[in-house]
């Protein structure tokens, strides 16, 4: 199942938000989106997952969704957005409430969801008992849990550790592995940028545009491995540089707002 972001602009009242952004999201595909802060990243997710209708152009869906989905978008947030009265597995059974599956078939899912995030030895712990790290791992297993042909991130590994980033990381690149499901992934780090996407989007500040789309020469595997470092870091310091004035500006802009 293809996303199609097709000349979308958007304007909150006076504000021009988002300018003629077009991109597609393949099969399996993970595209990142990176930009300066305020360049409208969060807003260009919110109109791909259908929650804001933008001022023109549309966000479009293309192909049969994987087989067993019950929802073919869903979202990972940065903040985990988990309920605090609910334990890990009924967290993850949430959205599978009103799906219509039998309970031993949802039971099933959920199994499956805390299987492939290794949370199976926490279905009965309580968010406010977990680290960061596992609670973001909750969120993920949420999002599994509807068997989404992409996944929409925002911002997911931000509140989080640089160690545990680099381990949910890594969980990223296994869950990835098989291809099965795309992602579009909002960040402000150009690491996790290039060690996740296949290309990477790069907005203009407000209001964004798309400045270039840079396509990352490697399998997530092979990005893995020490002696790839160096490319990786050569890849983070274009996206920088690309960037960097327009940062500043709008570092400036945030401060003086
Ligand atoms: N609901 C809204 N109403 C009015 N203005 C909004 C709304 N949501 C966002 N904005 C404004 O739109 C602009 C883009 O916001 P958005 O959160 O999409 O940018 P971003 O690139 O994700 O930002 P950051 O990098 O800081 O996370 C900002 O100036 C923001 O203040």
């Amino acid at each position: 199942m293809d996303l199609i972001a097709n000349h979308i602009s958007h304007r909150f009242g006076a504000l021009d938000v988002l300018d003629d952004v077009s991109f597609t999201v393949g099969a399996g595909e993970v595209v990142a989106i990176v930009g300066p802060s305020g360049c409208g990243k969060s807003t260009l997710l919110s109109i791909l997952g259908g929650l804001l209708r933008p001022s023109a152009g549309v966000a479009e869906l293309r192909g049969a969704p994987p087989p067993g989905s019950l929802n073919p978008l869903t979202f990972v947030f940065q903040d985990f957005a988990l309920l605090p009265w609910a334990t890990v597995e009924e967290n993850v059974e949430f959205p599978l409430l009103h799906s219509g599956l039998g309970t031993a078939e949802r039971l099933g899912v959920v199994d499956d969801a805390l299987k492939r995030t290794g949370l199976s030895d926490f279905r009965a712990t309580y968010p406010k008992q977990l680290s960061g790290g596992m609670r973001q791992r909750v969120g993920i297993a949420r999002a599994l849990a509807v068997r989404p042909a992409i996944l929409l991130m925002d911002e997911p590994l931000s509140a989080l550790d640089s160690q545990t980033r680099e381990l949910l990381m890594e969980d990223f690149v296994r869950l990835l592995a098989d291809g099965a499901m795309s992602a579009v992934y909002v960040t402000h780090n150009l690491e996790e940028a290039v060690r996740l996407a296949d290309r990477i989007v790069v907005l203009s500040r407000r209001p964004g545009r798309v400045r270039e789309v840079v396509t990352i020469p490697m399998t997530r595997g092979e990005r893995g491995d020490v002696n790839a470092r160096g490319q990786l870091l050569a890849l983070q310091n274009q996206l920088w540089s690309l960037i960097r004035t327009e940062a500043i500006d709008a570092e400036r802009e945030v401060q003086h707002a």
